[in-house]
């Protein structure tokens, strides 16, 4: 079934230059941008993005990261939008990740994973609507 999903191409891969590079995996696998834009975010909006997070021990690391520079916020939309999009992504840390999803091949390390991907139909639709209040 169609569905949409929510994915942040995080600051480690867009200072890397590496957005391009993502977006076509995403494409060629058949989903569709239904909206994207190029935004830094302060503080306060990580922790709304990350509100499950806010408290843990790497938190504070996370957020520092997710604010240091740009990040790109993309809609996507396609067939099982969100399980294909995670498969795509691979295993949060890098190191477990397989071979030829997106963060074995642009990611360095757990906290610094080069995308983000929404985990279910609720919480993509709940990103979306933080990000893009106007979809
Ligand atoms: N133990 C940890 N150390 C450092 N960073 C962590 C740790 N656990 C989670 N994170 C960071 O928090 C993010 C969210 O964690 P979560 O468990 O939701 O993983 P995920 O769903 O694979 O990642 P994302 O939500 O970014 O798609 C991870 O992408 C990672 O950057």
């Amino acid at each position: 079934m169609n569905a949409r999903t929510f994915v942040i191409i995080k600051p480690d891969a867009y200072a890397a230059g590496q957005v391009g590079n993502v977006l076509t995996r995403y494409e060629s696998a058949g989903m569709r941008i239904l909206a994207m834009d190029l935004r830094k975010i302060e503080p306060e909006f990580a922790d709304r993005h990350y509100s499950e997070h806010v408290g843990r021990d790497y938190y504070p690391g996370l957020r520092d990261f997710m604010t240091e520079g740009p990040l790109v916020a993309v809609v996507l939309e396609g067939e099982d939008a969100v399980g294909r999009v995670r498969a795509l992504n691979g295993a949060t840390d890098p190191a477990k990740a397989a071979a030829g999803t997106i963060r074995a091949d642009f990611a360095e390390s757990m906290g610094r994973n080069a995308v983000h991907a929404s985990d279910s139909q609720a919480s993509a639709e709940a990103e979306i609507d933080l990000w893009f209040p106007v979809l």
